[in-house]
């Protein structure tokens, strides 16, 4: 039995367990949408309401759309490769990325850096395929840093490159519309595997590309 199928029978509904398997679309529509009109109640709101009639199967749609990388396997948008032979840096930069913080459920927005250097197989990928790839990651209940060491790894999975570095930068709308509240203020997070880890000149080379304007 998979993690999603261990279902726990409460009062009323079933709990679903565990982590959703990529590659198997379990969204529950009728839940989300029921769950929404619940908050909305339980703000005092009226679901009933003109406006708000077709809130809960909008909101149930954007959730399906924004946490679609639980449901596409990522390494899957990986299995495009070319062998081209190329052994110096590849790197995309300014990927703008929307993610979706998972203790508040609010957005966290800004730019990836992607960038690798090919292995001994020379392979490589499309340039696409790498911002595919964050979006997957990004498209999922999320912790910056975790994004960021997981579009990393993925990298490291398919192209046994010699060396990824991978910077994000984001706002968290936590951080700016509730709580402490410094709208402006942003984060950085970076994940370097292999040579950029080992070598400082590598990783000092990619930085400052990433920097340059
Ligand atoms: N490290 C890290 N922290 C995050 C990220 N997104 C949100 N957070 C933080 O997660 C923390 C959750 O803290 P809690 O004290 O459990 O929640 P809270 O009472 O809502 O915290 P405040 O935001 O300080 O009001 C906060 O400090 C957030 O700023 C992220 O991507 N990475
Ligand atoms: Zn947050």
């Amino acid at each position: 039995m998979t993690a999603v199928e261990q279902v726990e029978q409460s009062s009323s509904t079933p709990v679903r367990r565990g982590p959703a398997v990529p590659g198997r679309d379990v969204f529950d529509r009728a839940r989300a949408e029921a769950a929404v009109r619940e908050l909305l109640l339980a703000c005092g709101e009226d679901p009933d309401r003109a406006g708000l009639l077709e809130t809960p199967a909008r909101v149930a749609r954007a959730y399906r759309e924004m946490f679609d990388g639980l449901y596409t396997d990522p390494d899957e948008v990986l299995s495009t490769t070319f062998d081209e032979g190329h052994d110096e840096l590849v790197l995309v930069k300014d990927i703008p990325t929307y993610s979706t913080c998972e203790h508040h459920l609010v957005s966290f927005h800004g730019v990836a850096h992607v960038g690798y250097i090919p292995g001994e197989n020379g392979r490589v990928t499309g340039l696409s395929k790498l911002a595919r790839v964050v979006d997957l990651y990004a498209k999922r209940p999320q912790v910056q840093e975790r994004l960021t060491g997981q579009v990393a790894d993925a990298l490291v999975r398919r192209l046994e490159p010699r060396g990824v570095i991978v910077v994000m930068e984001a706002q968290h709308l936590c951080m700016a519309m509730r709580g402490i509240r410094k709208p402006g203020s942003s984060t950085t997070t970076s994940a370097v595997r292999g040579l950029f880890k080992t070598s400082a000149a590598s990783r000092a080379e990619a930085l400052q590309l990433i920097r340059s304007r």
